[in-house]
C-alpha cells in the first residue's frame, strides 16, 4: 500500500511518521529540492503531543523527480497551492489511484471530477505546527473524517491500511462537516489575523461577540444555499469552545500573515461571499473580512 503525501508541511510531516509507524509505504513530496535534500540527509523529526521527539526516514521527492505510482495520494498543500498540484497529479496517479484532499475551506470547483481517479475530501481536527523544513510539532490530537462530496456511500476502503481506522473515520456527510469547520474558521481565522491576537484572546475583545455572530449568521445562510443545514446556536457554542481549547494557538491565518504568505481567506470567507453572489446575496461581513485580510497579507516580512 503506497501512500504519497503531496505537501511536506505541518500535516504532511505529521502523517508521514504516523503512516511509517503503521507499516505503510509513505512517500513525501516537497515543493523544493532544498527541503527534499534536508529530509533525505537528516530524516524527519516529530515532537509528539507529550513532548517526546521521534526521528524517522521516508522516501522524498519533488514533483519534477521521477515519481513512483501511488495507491492513495494525500494532497496536504494549502488551498492556495491546490490548483497547481491538481495539474501535477498525473505524474503519480495511475488509473486506480485515489486522491484525498485535506484542505480547510471550500474550493470553488469542488467536487473535483477530472482524471480517472476517485476524489475524497477530508476534515481533520488534528493540530500540527511545522518548526523547520524537517521538524513538526503535534500541537493537538484530533480526528479525521473522509468521504465523497458526490455520493454519501462513497469513500476509500480504510481497511486497506490496518490501524488507520484508529484516526480516520468514514463520513457520509462530509459536505456538512466541511461547512461546519468552514463556519468556525470564518470567524476565528480572519479576526485573529486582522487583530493580531491568539485564539483565546478573541473572547476578551469587546467587538468579538457581535462580529462573530454576524459572520456566523451569514455562514449558516451560505451553507443553506449549499444544501447544508447548520445550527447557529451550536456553531456559536463551538466557536467559543474552540477559542478556549486552542487559547494559546496562533490560527493558521495569523501565522500566514506573520510569515508574509498568502492566506486561505479566499477559500473560507471568500467561499461564503461567492456562494452568496451566485444567489444574488451580499454577505457583507464576510466580504469585509476578505478585504481586511487581503490588506494585512504581505505587510509582514518572510
Ligand atoms: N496544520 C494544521 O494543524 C491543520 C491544517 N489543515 C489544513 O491542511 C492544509 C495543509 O495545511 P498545513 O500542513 O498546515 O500547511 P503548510 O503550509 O504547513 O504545508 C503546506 C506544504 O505544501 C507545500 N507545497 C506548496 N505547493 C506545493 C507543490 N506544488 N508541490 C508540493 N508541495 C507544495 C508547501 O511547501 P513550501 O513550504 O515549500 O511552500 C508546504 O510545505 C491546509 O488547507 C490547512 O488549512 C487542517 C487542519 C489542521
Ligand atoms: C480551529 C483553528 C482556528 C485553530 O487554530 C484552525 O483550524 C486554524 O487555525 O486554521
Amino acid at each position: 500500500m503506497r501512500i504519497m503525501i503531496w505537501g511536506s508541511g505541518a500535516l504532511g510531516l505529521l502523517w508521514a511518521r504516523r503512516l511509517h509507524n503503521l507499516g505503510a509505504d509513505p512517500v513525501l513530496i516537497t515543493r523544493t529540492g532544498r527541503q527534499r535534500d534536508r529530509i533525505r540527509e537528516e530524516g524527519l523529526i516529530v515532537t509528539d503531543d507529550r513532548g517526546d521527539v521521534h526521528r524517522c526516514s521516508v522516501p522524498v521527492f519533488t514533483p519534477d523527480d521521477r515519481l513512483p505510482r501511488a495507491d492513495w495520494v494525500w494532497v496536504m498543500v494549502k488551498q492556495t497551492a491546490l490548483d497547481q498540484v491538481r495539474e501535477q497529479l498525473n505524474r503519480a496517479c495511475g488509473p486506480d489511484s485515489e486522491v484525498w484532499l485535506w484542505q480547510n475551506g471550500w474550493h470553488p470547483q469542488w467536487p473535483f471530477t477530472e482524471g480517472t481517479w476517485y476524489w475524497w475530501n477530508t476534515v481533520t481536527t488534528e493540530g500540527a505546527l511545522r518548526e523547520s523544513e524537517n521538524r513538526v510539532r503535534h500541537t493537538g490530537v484530533g480526528s479525521t473524517w473522509v468521504g465523497s462530496l458526490l455520493s454519501p456511500t462513497g469513500g476509500p476502503e480504510l481497511k486497506r491500511l490496518p490501524g488507520l481506522d484508529r484516526w480516520v473515520f468514514p463520513d457520509p456527510h462530509i459536505r456538512d462537516r466541511i461547512w461546519t469547520k468552514l463556519a468556525i474558521n470564518c470567524v476565528i481565522n480572519p479576526l485573529t489575523a486582522v487583530w493580531g491576537v491568539k485564539n483565546g484572546q478573541l473572547l476578551h475583545c469587546k467587538e468579538f461577540p457581535a462580529l462573530a455572530k454576524g459572520l456566523l449568521r451569514e455562514a449558516v445562510e451560505a451553507a443553506r444555499l449549499q444544501e447544508v443545514c447548520l445550527s447557529f446556536d451550536t456553531l456559536w457554542e463551538q466557536v467559543q469552545a474552540v477559542c478556549r481549547r486552542t487559547a494559546l494557538n496562533r490560527s493558521s491565518m495569523l501565522q500566514d500573515v506573520e510569515s508574509g504568505k498568502k492566506t486561505e481567506v479566499d477559500f473560507i470567507n471568500g467561499a461564503i461571499v461567492r456562494t452568496g453572489n451566485k444567489a444574488g446575496i451580499d454577505f457583507a461581513l464576510n466580504r469585509e473580512m476578505v478585504e481586511r485580510v487581503r490588506d494585512v497579507e504581505g505587510t509582514k516580512g518572510k
